[in-house]
């Protein structure tokens, strides 16, 4: 789906080679400021290597269109916006934004479930804690419904329990539909559990990309 060759961004990345699936769950650790961020916001063309090239399904990323790029490829920072209002104001605005039709309650209360966030769609979502804001962007980037989900640390704000429902359900979804997940995560455990595939960096280079 994605293939990456002789990619290098300022003195951040410098990949040589490397694959990522279509419809597997790809896991990318590493420490902290070995370039995984940075990588996520290359595949959503959020930022361009400097050399090199990037595939997406066969097409050079550089002539593809970024919003149509992001109709299809959604990615989730690691410190998601959320908007003034309400729980279902989040949720939808992602949509209106995408110029796709709004969804019903039903549909909403259903990917509340999905990322374990008990809360009314009437709550105000500036009275949400930061784990449950966290939940709320990543339920407004599954509404989405995208073929490609690039999420940046999606559970870092949460506890064990919730972390292992939350991906849980999300690696049901993303199998059950043949969606490509792409994840970055501090937890090795999550990596071992959950992926398909691991990619580690170091130092901005690939250390070991393997399947697990
Ligand atoms: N636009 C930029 N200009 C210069 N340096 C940058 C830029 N963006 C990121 N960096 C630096 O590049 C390195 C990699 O950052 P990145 O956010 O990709 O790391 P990360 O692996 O996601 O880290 P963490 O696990 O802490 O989130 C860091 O040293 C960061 O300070």
């Amino acid at each position: 789906m994605f293939s990456l060759r002789e990619v290098k961004y300022k003195h951040i990345l410098d990949i040589e080679e490397l694959n990522i699936e279509k419809s597997k769950v790809t896991c990318i650790i590493g420490e902290s400021g070995s370039g995984k961020s940075t990588l996520l916001r290359l595949l959503n063309k959020l930022i361009s290597c400097d050399s090199g090239k990037i595939m997406y399904n066969g097409q050079d990323l550089n002539s593809c269109d970024s919003v149509e790029l992001r109709r299809t490829v959604v990615m989730l920072a690691q410190l998601p916006a959320i908007f003034p209002g309400t729980v279902r104001d989040n949720l939808l605005i992602g949509l209106k934004f995408a110029e796709k039709p709004a969804a019903n309650d039903d549909k909403l209360l259903h990917v509340l479930n999905m990322v374990h966030l008990n809360k009314c769609l009437d709550d105000e979502s500036d009275l949400l804690s930061g784990g449950e804001k966290q939940r709320l962007a990543l339920g407004r980037v599954i509404l989405l419904d995208p073929e490609v989900f690039l999420l940046d640390e999606p559970s870092s704000a949460l506890d064990e329990e919730t972390e292992r429902f939350i991906i849980e359900n999300l690696v049901a979804y993303t199998k059950k539909t043949s969606k490509t997940l792409i994840m970055v995560t501090h937890s090795k455990k999550v990596a071992q559990t959950y992926s398909d595939n691991t990619i580690e960096l170091s130092q901005g280079k690939v250390k070991r990309a393997r399947e697990v």
